[in-house]
């Protein structure tokens, strides 16, 4: 049998960063998923080792489950209810497990996602052989919560077939977890996050296991309806960044200006809470939604600045800024920026020509436009073969 999982990526549209200093944060789903299957060999394939195929990058990792047990030490497996952190003796060891893979330099910023799987495979499968495969929609590493996504399906896939779960599947496509199953990814997944990001607020895991537009603060979550149409366009400046180093970079600068750096995160929280409260409140007509578009679009360009005195902002994202502007459209960063990706409110009475020729002029310093559902499903699973 072999069982599948995917998790939707993620858009901030205001208070990434301030949300990990326990502030409120905005976010929403983004219609771009990532995939993962898992099968264990039957005794006939005579087959000992864990593998991890990565099949759109092409690359493919694989263990002897005896060399994992060498270096992991031994997990309990009843903790599979209440996630434990990942010591900092099995970072070490999952460090050397991933360095005996010679992950190609190009692609040496997987080696974090690599450990997280090890980590969650084990904490949860022990030290069972197994192939897991793993594919995404989502660029890597481009604020669109990419890291999130990653370990919530592939924990949602190691829980359905895992002897804590037991799940009643039907073979008729995809299929929701309970409230309490979710709940068990979740908190899976912000382990899995918390080896790649160090210090995540749990924002990203959260929405891509929940799916929808949430209001998000110090863990806990609240779904936000929305009562207006809300479309973005979304810039790939494709400058690569690290979340992890970004993150930590606004942490060193929160320490060395604790009050002026408090103010800046307070005043994204009453940011976040307004855009909620905006696009929560009913609409009677046109105008009432434009008013919104153009109030919204204001606590966006407020939010970016705010985000330029934390230090994320980057010169490409500028040029995103400064090229929508001209069209008189306001654009912030999203996730952890450095570059990454830019979100452009697009207003509903905007004309197509227009959205075609902002489009064209940011490709045409090299950028990649695309304009994602939002705010739609969350994490789904699926099984096949027999069982
Ligand atoms: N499909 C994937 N396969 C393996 N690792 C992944 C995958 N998706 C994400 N990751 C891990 O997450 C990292 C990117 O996370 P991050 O820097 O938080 O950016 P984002 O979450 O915005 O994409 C990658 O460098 C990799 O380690
Ligand atoms: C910067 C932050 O607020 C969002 C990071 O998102 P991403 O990994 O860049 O997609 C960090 C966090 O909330 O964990
Ligand atoms: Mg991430």
């Amino acid at each position: 049998m072999e069982v599948r999982a995917r998790a939707p990526g993620k858009i901030i549209l205001a208070g990434e960063h301030a949300v990990v200093h326990g502030c409120t944060a905005v976010a929403a789903s983004i219609d771009l998923y990532t995939y993962t299957s898992l099968r264990f060999p039957t005794p006939s394939d005579n087959d000992d080792t864990l593998k991890l195929q990565l099949k759109d990058i092409g690359l493919e990792f694989s263990w002897p489950v005896v060399r994992i047990k060498e270096l992991l030490p031994e997990m309990d497996i009843h903790a599979i209810s209440s996630p434990s952190s990942c010591s900092f003796e099995a970072i070490n060891a999952l460090a050397s497990l991933v360095e005996e893979q010679n992950i190609p330099e190009a692609n040496i910023g997987l080696a974090s996602g690599v450990s997280a799987f090890l980590w969650l495979y084990t904490s949860i499968h022990g030290y069972k052989p197994a192939k897991a495969i793993v594919t995404s929609e989502l660029p890597l590493g481009a604020g669109l919560g990419s890291s999130a996504a990653f370990c919530v399906a592939l924990s949602a896939a190691l829980l359905a077939v895992s002897d804590f779960v037991k799940l009643e599947f039907s073979h008729q496509g995809w299929q929701i977890f309970g409230d309490s199953e979710l709940e068990l990814v979740n908190k899976w997944a912000f382990e899995g996050e918390k080896i790649i990001h160090g210090k995540p607020s749990g924002i990203d895991n959260t929405v891509s296991t929940y799916g929808n537009m949430i209001k998000f603060k110090s863990g806990d979550l609240t779904c936000i309806k929305t009562n207006m149409p809300l479309k973005m366009l979304i810039t790939n400046t494709k400058v690569g960044r690290n979340t992890k180093a970004l993150v930590a970079s606004v942490s060193e600068r929160t320490m060395r200006h604790s009050n002026a750096m408090s103010s800046v995160f307070n005043a994204v929280d009453s940011i976040s809470n307004e855009l909620a409260t905006i696009i929560q409140s009913p609409v009677s007509d046109d105008l009432a939604i434009t008013e919104k578009e153009e109030k919204l679009g204001e606590l966006m360009e407020m939010n970016q600045g705010l985000l330029q005195c934390m230090g994320v902002s980057h010169a490409s994202i500028e040029t995103v800024i400064r090229t929508t502007l001209k069209y008189k459209l306001s654009t912030k960063l999203t996730g952890a920026g450095g570059g990454g990706c830019v979100l452009t409110l697009l207003p509903t009475l905007l004309s197509g020509a227009v959205v075609d020729k902002v489009i064209a002029e940011l490709e045409s310093c090299g950028f990649q436009c695309f304009i994602a559902g939002i705010g739609g499903r969350g994490l789904e699973i699926s099984f096949s073969g027999s069982s």
